[in-house]
């Protein structure tokens, strides 16, 4: 299935400027995004990453600088292009934000299975982002941001697709603020964890809730 991995390279992951400067807010959102590439290819998906500007990184990447919602539509309507006209079933594509840092092959491998059996399949974000999705109707196309998994399941009513929430909290956690990552610490197995690791968090649990700290 192609899984188109949306990547900002443009002053990534702001919300973490309290705790990251920007150099390392670059770094570890490129961290994450191998973890994410890495747990696509092994649960057998065939990435693309969709970026702002040029990536270094080994599946293909398309640049498009325009917003996320706009670029992502656009790589949408390409896959009309070669599939046939709007009406038509075309093959399942999967979108798989680049900030899931504790993705993992099985849970994606399950939103894939979903995505093959219905019209719309998503993982929603804590908050109500979409956070991943398989579509495999024609018309379906994103409005992100905001309450956009809401968003998402009222385009699919309108359209007539059938729709499936995949319930994941691997895929439910987008790392965006401070918060979540003492989520990475506790739960993460790849690049992004020892990032973190390496540059000086550790979990502290001495007030209140665990929380990813370093001096
Ligand atoms: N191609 C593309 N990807 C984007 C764009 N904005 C965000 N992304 C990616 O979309 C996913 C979700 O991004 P967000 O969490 O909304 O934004 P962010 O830039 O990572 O972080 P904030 O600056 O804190 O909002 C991440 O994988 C981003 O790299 C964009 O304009 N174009
Ligand atoms: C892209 C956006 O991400 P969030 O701002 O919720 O992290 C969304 O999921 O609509």
């Amino acid at each position: 299935m192609e899984v188109i991995v949306p990547f900002s390279t443009d002053r990534p992951k702001s919300r973490l400027s309290d705790v990251l400067s920007p150099d390392e807010r670059s770094e570890f959102a490129r961290a994450m995004l191998d973890d994410v590439l890495d747990a696509v290819a092994a649960a057998g998906g065939d990435p693309r990453v969709l970026a702002t500007d040029a990536v270094d990184v080994e599946p293909p990447v398309t640049v498009d600088d325009r917003p996320l919602t706009t670029a992502v539509n656009a790589a949408l309507d390409a896959r009309l292009g070669a599939d046939g006209e709007r009406g038509e079933a075309v093959e399942p594509v999967a979108v798989v934000m680049a900030d899931l840092a504790l993705a993992t092959p099985a849970a994606l491998d399950r939103l894939f299975e979903a995505g093959r059996d219905t019209d719309v399949a998503m993982a929603p974000g804590r908050g109500g982002g979409t956070n991943a999705f398989v579509a495999s109707h024609p018309e379906f196309r994103v409005d992100y941001h905001g309450a956009s998994y809401l968003d998402h399941r009222e385009i699919a009513s309108e359209i007539g697709a059938a729709f499936a929430a995949v319930d994941s909290r691997r895929l439910g956690t987008d790392v965006d603020e401070p918060d979540d990552l003492a989520e990475v610490l506790i739960h993460g197995e790849g690049r992004a964890a020892s990032w973190l690791r390496e540059a000086g968090f550790e979990l502290d649990a001495s007030e209140g809730r665990v929380a990813a700290v370093r001096d």
